[in-house]
């Protein structure tokens, strides 16, 4: 093989994480060469509505998988969470790398912790996920949209009015800005969306050269973790912009799974857990305790 080609967006996170794995296979195979590819997806050009009102499955990947199909790219990197549950005819998910830390964070602009906010504090976030959470949460709290890539969401809480933004944990750290996390949001009030905080690569299903290249960055836990969480939101036939939360945890042996669905005012919330060591059926017995709860009535309104 010559040159392998390397797809990702161009957002500095979406370059760290494919540099990173551009570094990987670069160790496992140092007779290879391998190109990173940046690329502009819908996503990335439309910044002025919320992902929500947009409403397209693959809106952060459908260009790459472009270039998957057509040959120009020999994988594509992606961030799990941007991935849909069904992918497109031809395509395949190969590698599941080490989850980072999976939770979402706190960014307030004084250092106050998201309890101690004062009364009608207003919260920076896009994500229905995020939002119906802290509404359920703090009723009291206001939000406004908060789009684009993390450092212009990070400039627009210095140079608005707002008291406080959500992020996911792994791409701040990722960014190097650790010192700027208030707190870490614990799963009973904030759970993260699924697949967050793995890095995921993705090929065209007939490149077995490819695959076997990429077979050793493929982490076992991380991929039975998110493999549940998968199945869940499949169940559920949520895409990435509907309030659902999951969490996948391996311990001693078996995946724990934890998932709610809430409504967008916050008012009904509905969590359920389980746990085996099928990550399959438990993600779809999860989505079944939700659907038995009264989940597809929520979703259907959202839609
Ligand atoms: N929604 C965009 C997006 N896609 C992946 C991450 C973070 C990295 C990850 O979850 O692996 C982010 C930023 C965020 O939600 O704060």
């Amino acid at each position: 093989m010559k040159n392998i080609r390397i797809g990702t967006r161009d957002s500095q996170l979406a370059m760290w994480q494919a540099e990173w794995v551009k570094h990987q296979l670069e160790l496992l195979y140092p007779h290879l060469s391998f190109e990173l590819v940046p690329m502009k997806t819908k996503g990335d050009k439309i910044l002025d509505v919320p992902l929500a009102k947009i409403g397209d499955k693959g809106l952060f990947t459908k260009e790459l998988e472009h270039g998957l199909l057509s040959n120009q790219l020999d994988m594509a990197i992606h961030s799990l969470k941007d991935l849909p549950t069904i992918l497109p005819q031809g395509l395949d998910i190969c590698a599941f790398c080490e989850r980072e830390e999976p939770r979402d964070v706190f960014l307030s602009k004084s250092g106050t912790l998201l309890e101690e906010l004062p009364e009608g504090a207003l919260v920076g976030t896009s994500s229905l996920r995020r939002k119906s959470q802290l509404k359920h949460y703090r009723p009291d709290l206001r939000f406004t949209d908060l789009r684009g890539n993390l450092q212009t969401r990070w400039r627009k809480l210095q140079e608005s009015e707002m008291d406080g933004i959500v992020l996911a944990a792994a791409g701040v750290k990722r960014l190097g800005w650790e010192e700027r996390i208030t707190q870490i949001l614990a799963e009973d009030i904030m759970l993260s969306a699924v697949g967050q905080g793995s890095i995921a690569v993705e090929i065209a299903e007939d490149r077995n050269d490819i695959r076997d290249l990429l077979a050793h960055l493929n982490h076992p836990e991380t991929e039975k973790a998110v493999c549940a969480e998968r199945a869940l939101m499949r169940r559920l036939e949520g895409g990435c912009q509907v309030p659902i939360g999951a969490l996948g945890q391996n311990k001693s042996g078996e995946i724990h799974l934890k998932a709610m669905v809430a409504s967008l005012d916050g008012n009904r919330l509905l969590k359920a857990q389980g746990k085996g060591t099928d990550p399959e059926k438990v993600g779809v017995e999860v989505a079944g305790q939700l659907l038995s709860l009264g989940a597809a009535e929520i979703l259907a309104e959202i839609r």
